[in-house]
């Protein structure tokens, strides 16, 4: 371990939290371990941190952030210029523990730490210009009022944000919540996924290393079926920044009276109309429904084909899928391992229940070894199968064929989710009209869904989301409105 990193590491090879400035070990004398998804062996531990040690980071954050958000806005944006440029600086190491913690291929795990120094430079310069600006609003725009009243309207810190990333992106969705919230002027507990823990931990390291001041930001480790709850209903949480499943709704319907931002599930439908490019709708579909293994909010999880170029756009598909490469991220293969057996079990337990209901394999057989899934095209998905509406997260993608774009539009509309969707069409006439009738947060005409650029506002509908992210979006997010009134002792404009 080289000596930037050094400080993260306990002697007894544990990775160590992070609290009042200092990485320490825990009280606990617990670990978690995290399981490599290519081995299935035990690539890291880190600590199970206690409910005392939590409330420390609470009671040190509500301090921390007091003072913080005294500090100038330009200070803080200094503070977030150093930390993207150590990231960039320590990459490499925080991409070796994402291709061992969730098994990403090597260039996808150096593109997401470079990605999210970039988030963090951007986040910085956006928020000294949008944190910079208020509103002064007169009176004597409603009626009955004189011009006597200036109301100032300011955005002021919320106070201590939890963020709670996923384990797919662990250090992209972490940057993604902390950056805005600190240069909001919040403190931020974090707490990592548990696949993903390690790359988070270095990722702190780079904050560390910045100087950022001591409390602002904490990590607590352990599983989030033992402290999640604990976490997310601590009464000093004054925000809950979290992207992940269905245990985003559970989370929300147990939260206080916080704002919740929440990046949830997502079953995004790819419309291909009569008239499409089929060509790049095959080569979207490729890219979109099984980059890293589709493990994507925002993968394609199901292509409604309109029947009559359905039988085209299938065998250009399968010709593609034929190219995949399949194996270990180390090699950087198209098709890794899946995060855990039970999410491999998961994507079994649909695949079968498709094939039992009479969908067609397109591409050979069901192949698994361990977490690793052969990618796999379905033809002629129907409405009672369970992959017509659940997210399989791997490299399963089904096809259902449609009689005409309605019906497409009108499944899509079905879902309990709405993150996101797309068309390809030539005519772009079409395309507003059907991304209109769609009830997801973003349409994409021509390309396949996708988060990002990362300044673009990103939302899901329904069980896909709370709120708007989006650099400017987030760090709306991130503060209340606060209104000073000036109230005159008489109307303003009656001199001269
Ligand atoms: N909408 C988006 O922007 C977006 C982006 C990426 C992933 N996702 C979704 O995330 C899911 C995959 O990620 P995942 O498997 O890590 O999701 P998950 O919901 O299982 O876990 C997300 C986070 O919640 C934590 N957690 C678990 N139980 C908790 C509890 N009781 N209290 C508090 N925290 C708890 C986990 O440790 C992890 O950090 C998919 O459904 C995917 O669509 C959404």
């Amino acid at each position: 371990m080289c000596d930037f990193y050094a400080p993260i590491l306990a002697s007894n090879g544990v990775y160590k939290y992070y609290i009042d400035g200092e990485w320490k070990e825990s009280a606990s004398g617990k670990s978690v371990a995290i399981s490599n998804p290519s081995t299935r062996e035990t690539a890291y531990q880190v600590q199970a941190c206690t409910q005392d040690e939590v409330n420390k980071m609470f009671a040190s954050a509500k301090v921390a952030q007091k003072a913080w958000a005294r500090t100038p806005l330009y200070k803080r944006a200094e503070v977030l210029h150093k930390v993207a440029s150590l990231m960039r600086e320590n990459a490499q190491p925080i991409a070796d523990c994402l291709v061992k913690e969730v098994a990403k291929p090597t260039k996808d795990s150096l593109t997401e730490v470079i990605r999210s120094a970039d988030l963090i430079d951007y986040t910085a310069e956006e928020a000294v210009r949008y944190l910079g600006e208020g509103q002064l609003l007169n009176s004597d725009s409603f009626p009955g009022n004189a011009r006597n009243k200036l109301c100032l309207v300011s955005k002021v810190p919320l106070g201590v944000v939890l963020a709670i990333p996923p384990f797919n992106y662990p250090v992209n969705l972490a940057v993604s919540k902390l950056a805005p919230a600190l240069m909001a002027g919040n403190a931020v507990v974090l707490k990592p996924p548990t696949q993903g823990a390690v790359a988070g931990i270095h990722m702190v390291q780079c904050f560390h290393a910045a100087g950022l001041p001591a409390g602002l930001l904490s990590v607590a480790t352990g599983r989030g079926a033992e402290i999640g709850d604990f976490l997310t209903t601590h009464p000093d949480v004054n925000c809950i920044s979290f992207t992940g499943g269905d245990t985003g709704i559970a989370i929300a319907k147990k939260a206080g009276m916080v704002p919740l931002q929440m990046e949830l599930g997502g079953k995004d439908v790819c419309i291909v109309c009569e008239d499409a490019d089929l060509d790049l709708a095959a080569k979207h579909i490729i890219k979109g429904g099984f980059s890293y293994s589709g493990q994507r909010c925002t993968a394609v999880k199901l292509v409604l084909v309109h029947a009559a170029v359905a039988d085209r756009l299938v065998a250009a598909v399968a010709a593609g899928v034929a190219k995949l490469s399949v194996g270990r991220p180390e090699d950087d293969a198209d098709i890794t391992p899946v995060v855990s057996d039970s999410s491999a079990n998961f994507i079994e337990g649909l695949a079968m229940d498709a094939k039992a209901k009479g969908a067609k394999f397109v591409n050979g057989e069901w192949r698994r070894e361990g977490n690793l899934i052969w990618p796999l095209l379905l033809d002629n998905v129907t409405a009672d199968m369970r992959l017509a509406w659940e997210e399989p997260f791997g490299p399963v993608l089904p096809v259902m064929r449609v009689g005409s774009v309605d019906e497409a539009v009108a499944h899509c509309n079905k879902s309990k989710y709405g993150l996101q969707g797309c068309v390809f069409t030539r005519d772009i006439n079409a395309a507003i009209r059907i991304s209109d009738a769609m009830e997801t947060g973003t349409v994409q005409v021509n390309s396949a869904p996708a988060r990002g650029p990362d300044h673009f506002p990103f939302q899901g509908f329904r069980d896909s989301g709370i709120g708007s992210q989006g650099i400017r979006n987030s760090l709306a997010m991130m503060v209340k409105t606060k209104s000073t009134v000036i109230n005159l002792d008489k109307e303003s404009y009656t001199m001269g």
